[in-house]
């Protein structure tokens, strides 16, 4: 990326929330969220995936890499969505929860 200006902010994470949203509804072949959405396992496999991203990310951090931080944190936040979406909750409502919390 040659600009600053062109690094995409955290609004990054309404957009692919409406990805998951538009995959749930297309379900396309080879979608990895539509996989994720009608695994056997429902909820559990979007948690155990949230749980895997979780512990690669404490061990990224442990380890000092900041390469390996930014690459695990962004698995953790995707699957995160996932599971929001999942449970029907949006974006915008963590972003309220947050912006209540300013002092
Ligand atoms: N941001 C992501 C994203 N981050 C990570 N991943 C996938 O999450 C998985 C990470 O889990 P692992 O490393 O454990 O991989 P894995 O072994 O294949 O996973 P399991 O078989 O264990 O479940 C990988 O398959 C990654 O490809 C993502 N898949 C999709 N997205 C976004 O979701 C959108 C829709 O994706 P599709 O549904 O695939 O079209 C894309 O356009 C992206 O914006």
């Amino acid at each position: 990326m040659s600009n600053v200006s062109e690094i995409p902010d955290l609004s990054v994470l309404n957009t692919i929330y409406k990805i998951i949203e538009e995959r749930s509804q297309t379900q396309p072949e080879g979608s990895y969220v539509s996989a994720l959405l009608n695994d056997p396992k429902g909820i559990n496999k979007i948690l155990e995936k949230v749980g895997e991203e979780t512990t690669e990310t404490i061990i990224a951090v442990k380890d000092g890499n900041k390469e390996e931080i930014v690459y695990e944190t962004s698995d953790l936040l995707f699957h995160l969505l996932v599971m929001l979406f999942e449970c029907g909750v949006t974006p915008d409502d963590i972003s309220a929860e947050l912006a209540r919390r300013f002092k």
